[in-house]
């Protein structure tokens, strides 16, 4: 059994009554925009329209969907893949190996979902199902961490996160102990990374899209900008899912409740708000505002992808010819911080290309109502303070060669702003 690590971490997130406070405001903020997504007001602030029961919660229909779900997702994942890839190095010295299928089990889920809708399957059903759904992803959360926690329990303190081994069984459940959770080949955290969550949100857009066209005859210009905005966001993490091995979620936070339900239910159904609101609250958009929007769009997206291509092209291999000519300051470990180019301009341009981003997708739904605006406000927290976090590992691995990087790239997200 291994040792806990003691208190050499700085606990995160305000600690054990943080981390108790997390674990009850994440679920129940998700279920208030659920339900406050299908009200008239739709008011963001101010409390939810009513209180369900369990009755409108909890449904075995919804639990067994919940389960396919991931079952399907997991055969996909187990699929051939066209590469498997090497992460980074870990504390052991040794890499582990991630099969890279994540855009293959989207294209082949797009298939399912068309046979399935050709075949009579009723997807038009699936957002008055939403409610019991999170709240299967929610139990389904919930147990999957009490198992990660039990599992870290034997794991060796080689495959402990730096963080979430503080002893206090609450943190630690919230944070995560074991860094790569696997059995065999199946990686846990990799795959509700970027699989069950992250294809379920463009499902459920669909759903919605395809709710509006039974009810109205078609989906409005805003429903079709909100789902081709966000599947273009899913489909570019796909197809760059080996760019996800080297974050943050993978290389040092442990898997626990906060990534697990993250990935499982808090991504599918609260980044699928925009999609809820314009179903139940039909905005006006004409072509010219939509013309802006998608410039808005293309001008995030060219900014986070540029950015995160630019680092990772660099970190594979610095002396690829479109990155060679970068500027660079060395640091004491060996590696490199790039400090021309789009890293030059801001600590975090990908921050800030997702940031725009947001915006792009918040703005179809008009600007009547501060809800659709909920992600923008809670990504930008998320952004700032996983920033925070960011600086800190880096000033700890890099010292004078960081302080160095602080100095000549002033800002951290926004140029002359922040
Ligand atoms: N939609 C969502 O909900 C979320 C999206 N994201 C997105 O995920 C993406 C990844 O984000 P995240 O993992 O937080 O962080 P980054 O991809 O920004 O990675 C940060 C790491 O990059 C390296 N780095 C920093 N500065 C430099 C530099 N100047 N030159 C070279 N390397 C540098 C450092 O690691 P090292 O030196 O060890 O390589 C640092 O730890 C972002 O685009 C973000 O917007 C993130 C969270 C949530
Ligand atoms: C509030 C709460 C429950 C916090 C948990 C945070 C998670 C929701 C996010 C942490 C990092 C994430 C990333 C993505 C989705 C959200 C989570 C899981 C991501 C997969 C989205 C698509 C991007 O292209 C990405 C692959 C870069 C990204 C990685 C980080």
């Amino acid at each position: 059994m291994a040792p806990p690590q003691g208190p050499r971490a700085p606990l995160e997130f305000g600690g054990p009554l943080g981390a108790a406070a997390l674990l009850l405001l994440l679920p129940a903020t998700m279920f208030h925009l659920l339900l406050v997504a299908r009200s008239g007001p739709a008011r963001l602030l101010g409390p939810p329209p009513y209180l369900p029961g369990l009755e409108a919660l909890w449904s075995p229909q919804a639990l067994l969907l919940w389960l396919t779900w991931l079952g399907l997702q997991a055969a996909l994942y187990l699929l051939p893949a066209r590469k498997v890839a090497e992460g980074q190095e870990l504390k052991d010295k040794s890499r582990l190996c991630y099969p890279i299928n994540g855009f293959q089990a989207l294209v082949l889920t797009a298939l399912l979902v068309g046979l399935g809708v050709s075949a009579g399957l009723p997807l038009g059903t699936l957002p008055e199902m939403l409610l019991p759904l999170a709240f299967s992803a929610t139990f389904t959360a919930f147990i999957f961490s009490l198992f990660l926690y039990v599992k870290a329990l034997v794991a060796p303190a080689s495959a402990l996160a730096p963080g979430g081994n503080s002893g206090n069984p609450i943190y630690d459940f919230f944070l995560g102990r074991e860094l790569n959770p696997r059995i065999y080949f199946f990686d846990f955290k990799y795959f509700c990374e970027l699989r069950p969550g992250l294809i379920g949100w463009v499902v459920i857009n669909l759903a919605l899209l395809v709710q509006e066209a039974e009810l109205r005859g078609s989906p409005s210009l805003a429903m079709w900008l909100v789902n081709g905005f966000q599947l273009l966001y899913v489909g570019d993490a796909l197809w760059h899912e080996e760019a996800v091995l080297t974050t943050m979620d993978i290389t040092h936070d442990g898997f626990g409740f906060m990534l697990a339900f993250g990935d499982l239910a808090w991504v599918p159904f609260t980044y699928s708000l925009q999609a809820q609101f314009l179903l139940y609250h039909p905005q006006p958009l004409g072509l010219p505002m939509a013309s802006v929007i998608c410039l808005i769009n293309a001008i995030g997206y060219y900014i986070f992808r540029g950015a995160n291509s630019q680092k990772n092209t660099f970190r594979r291999n610095p002396s690829d010819p479109r990155v060679a000519g970068l500027e660079t300051i060395s640091t004491a470990t060996g590696r490199q911080l790039l400090v021309s180019g789009w890293w030059g301009m801001v600590r975090h341009p990908n921050y800030l290309g997702d940031l725009i981003m947001a915006l792009a997708w918040s703005l179809p739904c008009g600007v009547s109502h501060l809800l659709p605006y909920f992600y923008l406000l809670y990504f930008t927290a998320l952004l700032v303070h996983r920033e925070a976090r960011d600086e800190r590992q880096c000033l700890q691995k890099y010292g004078l060669a960081w302080h160095e990087y602080c100095r000549r790239v002033p800002y951290r997200i926004v140029p002359y702003v922040y």
